[in-house]
C-alpha cells in the first residue's frame, strides 16, 4: 500500500497568500455554472445556511458547515427546507437591482433596498442581515464584516468585479462571497467596442461641440479601424467578446493575458503574445482584466513609454490598472492619441480631473454592464446565487470558497459527518487540547490522489477539531484561514487500498502528533493519538483506536476502556449504566491478547454522570477509560 501525499493545506500559505484556494479569475471563468436541480440541492447543503441560524453572538466567525442531520433533512424535497419554516433571511440590496432579481429574492427572504447608504449607515445597519447584495457603488470593507457580529452570511456581488469587497475579511469572518460573472460580459464587450468606434471618429466630442453650436467638420476627422492592430489586455469572458467582434470590423487582434488557453485565442484568430509584445505593437489598446494588486498601476510612465506613438486605450474594465496622473501625461506627450475611459480610480472622479477634462479624452460614469438586459440578468445571476448560499448550497460563482461540484458532494455527503465527528473524537483524546499543532489524515481510498477531492473532508476535520476548543465557528470559507491562525498544520496522505472504486473513501484516519493523550491506548508506537473512521450503511463508525479495531456507530456519546482481558467484563460496565439509566446504543470488545488487555468501545445515547463514570474507573479490571462526547 502506498501513501501520497495530497497537500498540506495551511502552512503553505503565506502571509500574501489568499487564505484558501481562491479561483482565479482565468480558472473561474471557465467554470461551468451549477444548475440548482433539487436533486443537487441537497447534496450541496453543506456550506452556509442562514436557516442553521448558527450565528455568533461572540462576533467572529459564523455559520457552520451543516451537519449529517441537516444533510438528512436536506434530502428531504425543497418545499421541506428548513429555512422555510424558520424565521426568513433578510436580504439587504444596497444599490439598483434588475425586478427580477428583486422578485426572486423576495420569495425567499425578507429584502429591504436601501440605495444611497454611506459607509457609516452601512456599518449601522449590517448587522440585521443575513445577505447583502451590492454592486461597483458599495465598499464592503473589513469595517462592514466586523459590525455584522456574525450576522452577515453571504455577500453577493451583482457584476463581475469583487475589488470593491474585502475578501481576505470575509473570509476571516467566515462569510461566502458570489458574483454574477457571465450576465454582464456581452454589454461590457459591447460598451467597449461602442468606446473604441466612438472615440475613433470623435463621436463624443463632436455631439458637444454642435450642441454648442459649431459645425466642425475638419477638427473632427477620424481613424479607420479596418486593418488596425487592436491588443486586448484581459483575454478573459468580455476580452474574448470585443476580440470577435473587433474581428467582425476587419481589425488584426492579438491578446495578452497569462492564464489563458491559446486554443481559445487560436479559436477566434486571435494571437497571444507577451505583455510588452502587445502593447508596443497596437494601435489601439483595450483592457479587460481584473484589478488585482498584480495589475494596479500596470499601465504607468513606464509602459506608457513602450507603446507606439498615437496609441489609443480603452478601459471598460477598473479604473486602478491605469496610473492616471501617468495617462494625463502620456496623453500631453501625444503618446496616446485618445483614451475612453469607462472606470476610474475614484468613482465618481472629481469634477475637475485632468483625465476626465482631457479634449482627448472619451468618459462614461461606469456603463459598461448597464443595459437592460444586463440588468435583468445579472439581477437574477446573483439573486440565485444569494438565495442558494442562504439555503445551504454550495455557489458556483464563490469567490472565496473552493468550489466543490455538486457529484463530488453527493459522493462524500456521507463521509462529512465522520470528518466532524473523528475530528472532535481526537481533540477530546488530546492531553490539553488547545496545544495541538500537527494533524495528519490519512484516507484510504482505491482512487488516485487526483480524483479525490477532500477539502470538504478537512474542513470538517478541522471544525471538529478547532470548534470544541475555541469560539470560533467553521465553515468552509473559513476553515483554511481559521486552521492557519490558530497555529494548526493540517498535511493530508492517500494511502492506496483495494476497496470499491464506486466508493470514494474506504477510510479515514485522523492523527495528532507531538501531544500526549488522555488514552494511552489511543496512541501509535509513533507517539500520535491515532484514530480511523469509515461509513457503513450510510452511518458513521469509529473503527480503529490506535492499535485497536473496534467498531462503534458514532451517534451520542463514547466511552472508550481499556482493560485486562477477563470474563464478565461487557456486563460489569453494562450494569453499571444501566443502573444510571444510560441506554447502550452499540459496544464493541477488541484484544490484542487473550486475557491479557482489551479495549471496549461502548455507544451511549445519554451521557453518564459523573459519579456513574466514577464507578467505571473504580472496576478493578479497567486500565483507563474516557468519556467522549460526539
Ligand atoms: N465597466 C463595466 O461596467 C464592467 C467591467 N467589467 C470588468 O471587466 C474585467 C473583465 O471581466 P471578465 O472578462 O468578465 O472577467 P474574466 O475573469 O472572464 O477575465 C479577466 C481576464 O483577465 C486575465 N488577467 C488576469 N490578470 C491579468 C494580467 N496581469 N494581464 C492580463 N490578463 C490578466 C484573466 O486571466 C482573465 O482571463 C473585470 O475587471 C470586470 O470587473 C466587467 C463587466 C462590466
Ligand atoms: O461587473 C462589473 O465588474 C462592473 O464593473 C459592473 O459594475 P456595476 O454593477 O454596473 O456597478
Amino acid at each position: 500500500m502506498a501513501a501520497t501525499s495530497i497537500s498540506s493545506a495551511t502552512n503553505k500559505l503565506t502571509d500574501q497568500s489568499p487564505p484558501l484556494p481562491l479561483h482565479t479569475t482565468a480558472a473561474r471563468s471557465s467554470a461551468t455554472r451549477l444548475s440548482f436541480t433539487n436533486s443537487s440541492i441537497s447534496l450541496q447543503k453543506l456550506a452556509i445556511s442562514a436557516s442553521s441560524t448558527n450565528q455568533s453572538s461572540r462576533g467572529s466567525a459564523v455559520s457552520a458547515l451543516k451537519t449529517a442531520r441537516e444533510s438528512e433533512q436536506a434530502s428531504k424535497p425543497r418545499n421541506s427546507d428548513p429555512a422555510e419554516k424558520s424565521p426568513k433571511p433578510t436580504v439587504l440590496v444596497s444599490e439598483k437591482l434588475g425586478e427580477a432579481g428583486l422578485d426572486l429574492l423576495r420569495s425567499y427572504g425578507n429584502v429591504e433596498c436601501l440605495y444611497s447608504l454611506s459607509p457609516e449607515d452601512l456599518c449601522a445597519k449590517i448587522g440585521e442581515f443575513d445577505a447583502l447584495i451590492v454592486r461597483s457603488g458599495t465598499k464592503v470593507t473589513r469595517q462592514v464584516f466586523e459590525a455584522a457580529k456574525g450576522k452577515l452570511k453571504v455577500v453577493g456581488r451583482a457584476g463581475v468585479g469583487i475589488d470593491n469587497v474585502d475578501l481576505q475579511a470575509a473570509t476571516e469572518f467566515g462569510c461566502l462571497v458570489v458574483n454574477a460573472p457571465t450576465a454582464n460580459t456581452i454589454a461590457a464587450a459591447e460598451h467597449g467596442i461602442a468606446l473604441l468606434a466612438g472615440m475613433a471618429r470623435n463621436v463624443a466630442q463632436a455631439d458637444a461641440s454642435m450642441k454648442a453650436g459649431e459645425w466642425q467638420r475638419t477638427k473632427y476627422v477620424g481613424v479607420s479601424l479596418v486593418g488596425k492592430t487592436l491588443a486586448i489586455m484581459g483575454f478573459g469572458k468580455v476580452g474574448s467578446e470585443v476580440a470577435r467582434r473587433a474581428k467582425g470590423l476587419g481589425m488584426h487582434v492579438i491578446a495578452h493575458d497569462p492564464y489563458a488557453p491559446a486554443d481559445r485565442a487560436r479559436a477566434l484568430g486571435v494571437e497571444l503574445v507577451s505583455f510588452d509584445q502587445a502593447i508596443s505593437t497596437a494601435d489601439f489598446v483595450s483592457l479587460h482584466m481584473p484589478l488585482t494588486p498584480t495589475t494596479n498601476k500596470i499601465f504607468n510612465d513606464a509602459t506608457f513609454a513602450k507603446m507606439k506613438k498615437g496609441v489609443r486605450i480603452i478601459n471598460v474594465a477598473r479604473g486602478g490598472v491605469i496610473d492616471e496622473d501617468a495617462l494625463v501625461r502620456a496623453l500631453d506627450e501625444g503618446i496616446v492619441a485618445q483614451a475612453a475611459l469607462d472606470v476610474f480610480t475614484k468613482e465618481p472622479p472629481s469634477k475637475d480631473s485632468k483625465l476626465v477634462q482631457h479634449e482627448n479624452v472619451t468618459v462614461t460614469p461606469h456603463l459598461g454592464a448597464s443595459t437592460k438586459e444586463a440588468q435583468e440578468g445579472v439581477a437574477v445571476e446573483i439573486a440565485e446565487a444569494v438565495v442558494g448560499a442562504l439555503r445551504g448550497e454550495l455557489s458556483a460563482t464563490a469567490v472565496n470558497a473552493p468550489m466543490v461540484p455538486p457529484e463530488v458532494m453527493s459522493e462524500l455527503a456521507p463521509y462529512v459527518t465522520l470528518a466532524e465527528k473523528l475530528g472532535r473524537l481526537a481533540v477530546q483524546l488530546a492531553a490539553g487540547g488547545s496545544g495541538i499543532q500537527s494533524v495528519k489524515v490519512v484516507y484510504g481510498s482505491s482512487r488516485d490522489s487526483d480524483n479525490l477531492d477532500t477539502r470538504l473532508l478537512r474542513a470538517m476535520i478541522v471544525k471538529g477539531i478547532i470548534e470544541p476548543i475555541s469560539d470560533a465557528h467553521i465553515n468552509l470559507v473559513n476553515a483554511d484561514f481559521i486552521a492557519k491562525q490558530k497555529g494548526l498544520r493540517i498535511s493530508e496522505e492517500k494511502l492506496a487500498v483495494d476497496s470499491s472504486p464506486d466508493s470514494p473513501i474506504d477510510s479515514v484516519q485522523v492523527q495528532i502528533s507531538n501531544v500526549g493523550s488522555k488514552l494511552e491506548s489511543a496512541l501509535l508506537e509513533n507517539g500520535n493519538i491515532s484514530i480511523e473512521g469509515r461509513v457503513k450503511d450510510g452511518m458513521p463508525h469509529l473503527t480503529r483506536v490506535g492499535a485497536f479495531s473496534v467498531d462503534v456507530s458514532l451517534e451520542g456519546n463514547l466511552i472508550l476502556c481499556r482493560q485486562v482481558d477477563q470474563p464478565g467484563m461487557i456486563g460489569t460496565v453494562g450494569n453499571i449504566l444501566g443502573e444510571s439509566n444510560v441506554n447502550v446504543s452499540f459496544m464493541s470488545v477488541s484484544r490484542t491478547v487473550k486475557r491479557v488487555k482489551a479495549i471496549m468501545a461502548i455507544g451511549v445515547d445519554e451521557a453518564p454522570d459523573k459519579e456513574t463514570l466514577k464507578k467505571i474507573g473504580e472496576v478493578p479490571a479497567i486500565e483507563e477509560f474516557v468519556f467522549l462526547d460526539l
